[in-house]
């Protein structure tokens, strides 16, 4: 295959339901491998799966995949209620949009590794005919909070234990093709007094949050298992003015905090962020 042929593969995306995001990931959440929300809670991981998981359901005229999703949380409950209010709001193709959306909660790393392997069957012949093609863990890192402790042998069952979820991960991802997505929590960085022992991961050399300095949980390992990485944070300011969301009704201005997604790490896109907000309407 010549280079220039690569350009030419065009990967399926699926739309995260907002042009300037979409613009931002050219076109959306690719299928075919694993992306990565991470950052602090409350900053909009879980508000953007949910939006991705009725977006699916879109034909791909309108940048959807015409498919079911599987959403696996570790959080608890799952968050029914605000699904049912975005899903008020969506134009969906099908009469009863949430029968589209698969729920399983897990409570461990070694559960959650029993229901991938278990998932071709599902991929293979889903349950409503509709094709299952966005598959979102939320969030990866709760599953890893507690049962392991700091000693070399934990740090190893965890770590083979990423290895064993991003290699199930992957394998489906590849077979059916479906678009990944997990969230990952952000942690606060210690200071050292040497900052250039600091590890750096992908385009930036340090991440920030609500005025500290953080990085994605999880460390190193994980971050080699997924293919994409995307921080989400928030400012720790409001903006001085009140920011124009290009509305020309009186609700078109904005005075929240502004969130940036920014893109760490990925194989198709440049270094790259925009600013987002969450509104409690359909925009
Ligand atoms: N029911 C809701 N309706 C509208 N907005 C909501 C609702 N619930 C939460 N939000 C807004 O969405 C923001 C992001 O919340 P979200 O749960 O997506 O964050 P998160 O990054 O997934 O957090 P966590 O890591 O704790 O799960 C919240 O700060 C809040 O402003």
């Amino acid at each position: 295959m010549r280079p220039q042929r690569l350009l030419d593969i065009a990967t399926e995306k699926c739309t995260l339901g907002c042009p300037i995001l979409d613009d931002l990931l050219g076109g959306g959440v690719p299928c075919g491998s694993v992306t990565e929300f991470a950052g602090e809670s409350g900053v909009g991981k879980t508000q953007l799966c949910l939006q991705l998981a009725l977006c699916a359901m879109l034909p791909p005229s309108r940048g959807g995949l015409s498919a079911a999703s599987l959403y696996i949380h570790s959080e608890f409950p799952f968050p029914l209620p605000r699904l049912r209010h975005l899903s008020f709001h969506f134009p969906s193709p099908f009469p009863s949009p949430l029968d589209h959306v698969l729920v399983r909660g897990v409570h461990t790393a070694d559960e959650l590794l029993a229901i991938l392997d278990r998932l071709g069957d599902l991929l293979s012949r889903p349950p409503s005919g509709v094709p299952v093609k966005l598959i979102v863990i939320d969030s990866i890192a709760a599953l890893f909070r507690s049962d392991f402790d700091n000693n070399s042998v934990d740090l190893k069952r965890r770590s083979s234990l990423f290895f064993m979820i991003a290699g199930k991960l992957k394998e489906h991802a590849a077979r059916f093709g479906p678009a990944v997505v997990v969230t990952n929590q952000a942690v606060d960085v210690v200071a050292t007094e040497d900052q250039s022992s600091r590890l750096r991961v992908g385009n930036y050399a340090s991440l920030r949050t609500s005025g500290r300095d953080v990085c994605p949980a999880l460390g190193l390992s994980w971050a080699n298992c997924v293919n994409t990485r995307l921080f989400l944070s928030r400012s720790e300011q409001r903006p001085p003015k009140a920011v124009d969301l290009g509305d020309s009704t009186s609700e078109g201005t904005y005075t929240g905090k502004v969130r940036r997604i920014q893109v760490v790490f990925a194989p198709h896109l440049p270094e790259s962020s925009c600013e987002y907000v969450i509104l409690r309407r359909a925009y």
